[in-house]
């Protein structure tokens, strides 16, 4: 298919387009990863019992992948009661064992890392590159928990009765149900599967919709690695969502939800699972501010706002939203910052040379379309992009750097999810740090700023979950990734990944005796 590229010194024009070498379905190494039609329960690849389907479909072309099962609640139902069947025999594995398990499954992606990024870009759309990257991210979970499993401890606690002795022990919290989004399709996955049987717990994981293929690829290389039967389930639907999510919630058996998504569905899961009080995470909707301070290198800052911003074509939680940029640098800021965007080839994933794909659907299209329209409605200026890009098919939008943005557009309050930068101008510290925290959301935020006062500062100020200074990136297994304020609770990745799959349990021993006194 068509790819475009943005030409330095045009804005928003093709210099160069070219034919894709193939608009056939990718060629997998090993055909057997593409599970169609079978989602995995109890060691087992099953229909839905109603036999129904619902289709999936490329982002970049619009043409059909394949069909994955509509799972309904009686379907999803067993693959709890499967889960909650090898809960007793998993959880008294030791660490050790469980680490093992965990390895392999590493090993199993590792190996068959070049068929996940395909099946990435094939039903997600980004760019192949980067779903290699996403492979290995996603595999970087496994590792990082397979070595957090045989290393659990407990505490030894001073009592307030002298007679008693108090220990704690961490026990995994049991049957969880996991629900991911798609942008991230194997990695949202491994972030909480791997935490989950490092612990102990055993999953049913509702994948998305629009991206089956690589959670179901997933199921079987956690099979070959010898996960036992019941242990991961992975299931799927499209039209019974809903339905699946309130079983999730409400069924007694399950102890845990973990879900990322957006802000009103995580909203939707904590109420519905308010009746059986459920422990829970809430990976959650984000609209992260991006700071440039003037004492900031603006070369660094501009390669920050580049990866924050556009990574995943905009499509990540922790993209920068909202890029505010002190206004003696702010014109340099924008030159730069729009020469950048201009080597962006946009186009299929699979194509040779291309940065950015499309978004995942029409409604992302529109939101996009109709964030950029309001801001120059308002009077923004567009320096770069800001059009669909219907040659290259319905889902493709330029790369869009907007300037003198204010805080009436709908950027300053929305998460935009697109490839659109919208860019503020602000004159103080204390200024930008209430800007930036005036969002009912507070995921990540970042700031450059080589001034290391300031840099705590504005670290302790800034309402958010995580900070990125002076690095656009901040994604990483070791480090504890999760939101604070409407961006959620609970923490994945690092030691508190794994605790959100635990319990603590204190076990104190009483007629102990009194410490020994005196002279000994
Ligand atoms: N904080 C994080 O770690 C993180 C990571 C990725 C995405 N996100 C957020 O996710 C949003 C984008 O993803 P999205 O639009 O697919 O989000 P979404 O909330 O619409 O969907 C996420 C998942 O939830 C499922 N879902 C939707 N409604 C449901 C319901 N009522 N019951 C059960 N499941 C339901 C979907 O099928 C999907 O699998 C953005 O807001 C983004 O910031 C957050
Ligand atoms: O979109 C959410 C996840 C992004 C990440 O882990 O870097």
């Amino acid at each position: 298919m068509p790819s475009l590229r943005f030409s330095p010194g045009v804005t928003s024009s093709i210099i160069s387009i070219r034919r894709a070498s193939s608009m056939a379905p990718p060629k997998l190494n090993d055909p057997s990863l593409f599970k169609q039609n079978a989602c995995y329960v109890n060691g087992e690849w099953r229909a839905a019992k109603s036999g129904k389907t619902f289709k999936v479909n490329d982002p970049s072309t619009g043409e059909f992948i394949g069909s994955s099962p509509e799972f309904d609640v009686a379907d999803t139902n067993s693959a709890i009661l499967a889960a909650a069947d090898a809960f007793p025999s998993f959880r008294a594995k030791t660490g050790r064992e469980r680490a093992k398990l965990l390895r392999r499954w590493f090993d199993e992606l590792n190996a068959n890392a070049e068929d996940i990024a395909k099946l990435i870009t094939w039903e997600n759309g980004k760019p192949i590159n980067d779903a290699k990257g996403e492979s290995a991210y996603a595999a970087s979970f496994l590792e990082w928990f397979s070595e957090e499993a045989p290393r659990i401890y407990g505490d030894t606690i001073n009592s307030s009765n002298p007679a008693n002795r108090i220990i704690t022990v961490k026990e995994p919290v049991g049957v969880c149900g996991l629900i991911t989004p798609w942008n991230f399709p194997a990695a949202m996955i491994t972030r909480k599967v791997a935490p989950a049987l490092a612990a102990g717990c055993t999953v049913v994981c509702k994948a998305p919709a629009e991206t089956p293929f690589t959670a179901l690829a997933l199921a079987e290389l956690a099979h070959r690695a010898g996960i036992p039967k019941g242990v991961v389930n992975v299931v799927t639907a499209l039209d019974n969502t809903i339905e699946i999510g309130k079983l999730l919630t409400t069924s007694p058996t399950i102890k845990k939800v973990s879900f990322t998504g957006s802000t009103g569905v995580g909203k939707i899961l904590m109420k519905q699972s308010s009746d059986t009080l459920k422990k829970l995470s809430m990976e959650l909707g984000g609209n992260s501010p991006f700071i440039v301070f003037d004492d900031a290198d603006v070369d660094a800052a501009v390669a920050g706002a580049v990866v924050s911003k556009f990574r995943s074509s905009g499509q990540t939680c922790v993209c920068a939203n909202r890029l505010y940029v002190q206004s003696s640098i702010y014109d340099q800021f924008i030159r730069k910052f729009t020469e950048a965007v201009k080597s962006f080839s946009v186009g299929n994933g699979f194509d040779e040379g291309i940065t950015h794909g499309p978004l995942i659907h029409d409604r992302a299209i529109d939101k996009v379309d109709s964030h950029v329209r309001d801001a120059e409605k308002k009077g923004a200026t567009i320096t770069i992009g800001g059009q669909k890009l219907p040659n290259l098919g319905a889902n493709f939008f330029q790369p869009t750097v907007i300037r003198d943005m204010t805080a009436d557009m709908a950027i300053a309050t929305e998460e935009t999810f697109g490839p659109v930068a919208g860019v503020f101008s602000f004159d103080t510290e204390a200024e930008v740090v209430r800007l930036a925290n005036q969002s009912d959301v507070g995921l990540a935020g970042y700031f450059f700023s080589r001034d290391i006062s300031r840099v705590f500062r504005v670290a302790e100020a800034l309402e958010v979950g995580m900070i990125g200074v002076n690095t656009g990136l901040i994604s990483d297994p070791a480090s504890p990734f999760g939101g604070v304020k409407q961006s959620g609770f609970g923490r994945e990745g690092s030691k508190y990944g794994l605790a959100e799959f635990q319990t603590i349990k204190s076990v104190t021993f009483g007629d102990m005796g009194k410490p020994l006194q005196g002279k000994l």
